[in-house]
């Protein structure tokens, strides 16, 4: 029985990539320039999840000041070397239900022998592993000149650098007592990158406004494919983090940690129709009615978290749209199709609006970060440095970071699926979120 634990547990190297730039061009350098406010680290709560509830954590033998440390830079040079190793949603599901397997066979306490070695080699594996992918980030922060010396740029690197930093010095966390303060650490470190969305949103703001002023196309493009790559690449490691912390938490019904085993898309329409009902009622004093048509009956194995942040973002685009076309006194309703096939691989959400739809001209740019039509004000007041909030938050203004559709896609594709857009420029759009249900992709490892 272990040892088909300790299989399931593999978390397999199912696609590792090996990164041109490794070892050439790319000299991380100390953060030299950087002001003591943005030193300071800063912990402001995510979402909701992971729900776990650690004690503190004392790790005595940390740097105090790792980015007074020119050694940790050579430490992630090396690191930025490394492998990726990939993980997909099948892997996810089948240690944590190996995990929660182990729990109910095993007896009824908590934290039987067994499953507590299965969190153990979890936590060994994210002890490998997310140095690594923590590392590669850094180095591709220092990559895009435009960008990396901008402070929103220097203070997400910061956050990047301590958490490799710490993760370094902990100890491999192969006993129950190294497990649990590995546990805390992952936790901080989940708190503590929560506003990254955001901030890295004021650097994109702040180079918006120099392409206001003019600026070249393939500056855009590497910018584009940059920020493409690092929101990937954040929300796999968001994904094995939280996905960790929540398996060590008293399993609840139909979820296997942050895997939903019945993620209906019909009910989590229905939250995200109320937080964007919510968000537009604030902004434009009321809000379009929204229609549920197709398998409102279906349920399937995937994240819901991530199927209610891609609602959502279209939800507030739609309703945005259509406030602003028709005015709020007659507002054609928004419709959301579900739709699924007993041997489709994806299940497939439509939402639909009569918005007046988007210039072809603007069809290639909304997929920028670049890019928004909202009021650059709200721009400016919302990527305020001093005050960084985390990326799931329906104090978010309607529109105006650019970032909805985008981030929306990296969701989609972070487990195999994807998200188009169809629009009738003076009538409205079509959005097809494709949901893979199937779960066997490997991660997209940028
Ligand atoms: N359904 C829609 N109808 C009309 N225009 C749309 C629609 N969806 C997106 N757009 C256009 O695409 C742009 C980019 O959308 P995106 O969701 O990426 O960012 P945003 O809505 O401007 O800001 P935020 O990041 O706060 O969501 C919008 O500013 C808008 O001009």
């Amino acid at each position: 029985m272990m040892a088909d634990g300790v299989a399931l547990l593999s978390f397999a190297v199912r696609q590792a990539v090996r990164r041109p730039k490794c070892g050439s061009g790319g000299v991380l350098r100390p953060l030299s320039m950087l002001s003591n406010s943005h030193r300071q680290v800063s912990q402001p709560h995510g979402s909701a999840r992971p729900s776990s509830s650690l004690g503190s954590l004392n790790y005595a033998h940390v740097a105090p000041d790792p980015l007074a440390d020119p050694g940790v830079f050579d430490d992630i040079n090396t690191y930025s070397c490394k492998r990726q190793t990939g993980v997909s949603l099948k892997t996810l599901l089948d240690t944590g239900r190996g995990h929660l397997l182990q729990k109910k066979y095993f007896g009824k306490e908590e934290n039987t022998t067994a499953s507590q070695q299965m969190l153990q080699q979890v936590a060994c594996f994210l002890h490998r592993e997310l140095p690594i992918r923590f590392a590669h980030r850094v180095r591709d922060l220092d990559a895009i000149p435009v960008m990396r010396e901008m402070p929103s740029i220097q203070l997400v690197k910061t956050w990047y650098v301590t958490s490799f930093h710490e993760i370094r010095n902990a100890p491999t966390p192969n006993t129950v007592a190294k497990e649990a303060d590995f546990a805390v650490l992952l936790k901080n470190i989940y708190e503590r990158h929560a506003p990254v969305l955001l901030t890295m949103a004021r650097g994109a703001y702040e180079l918006r406004q120099k392409y206001v002023a003019g600026s070249s196309e393939f500056y855009d493009l590497e910018v584009h494919n940059f920020l493409d790559a690092f929101y990937l690449s954040r929300i796999g490691i968001r994904m094995l983090i939280g996905q960790y912390l929540e398996l060590r938490e008293p399993p609840k019904a139909d979820y296997i940690g942050l895997c939903c085993l019945r993620t209906s898309p019909r009910d989590v329409a229905l939250t995200a129709i109320d937080d964007a009902k919510f968000m537009c009622t604030r902004q434009h004093g009321d809000a379009p009615e929204v229609t549920l048509h197709g398998r409102l009956d279906l349920t399937f194995a995937y994240v819901s978290e991530h199927v209610h942040y891609i609602l959502l973002e279209l939800l507030k685009n739609s309703m945005r749209a259509t406030a602003e076309f028709h005015g709020t006194d007659d507002m054609p309703p928004i419709r959301i199709v579900i739709a699924d096939g007993e041997d489709n691989e994806d299940v497939v959400i439509k939402v639909s609006d009569e918005g007046g739809g988007i210039p072809r001209s603007h069809i290639s740019r909304i997929w920028s970060y670049l890019f928004t039509t909202a009021d650059p004000e709200i721009q400016r007041g919302f990527v305020d440095l001093s005050h960084p909030a985390s990326d799931f938050d329906t104090a978010s203004p309607l529109a105006g970071l650019g970032y909805g559709l985008p981030i929306s896609r990296a969701y989609a594709r972070y487990f195999g699926g994807d998200l188009s857009i169809m629009s009738m420029e003076g009538y409205g759009t079509d959005a097809f979120v494709h949901l893979s249900r199937l779960g066997n992709h490997d991660e997209p490892l940028p």
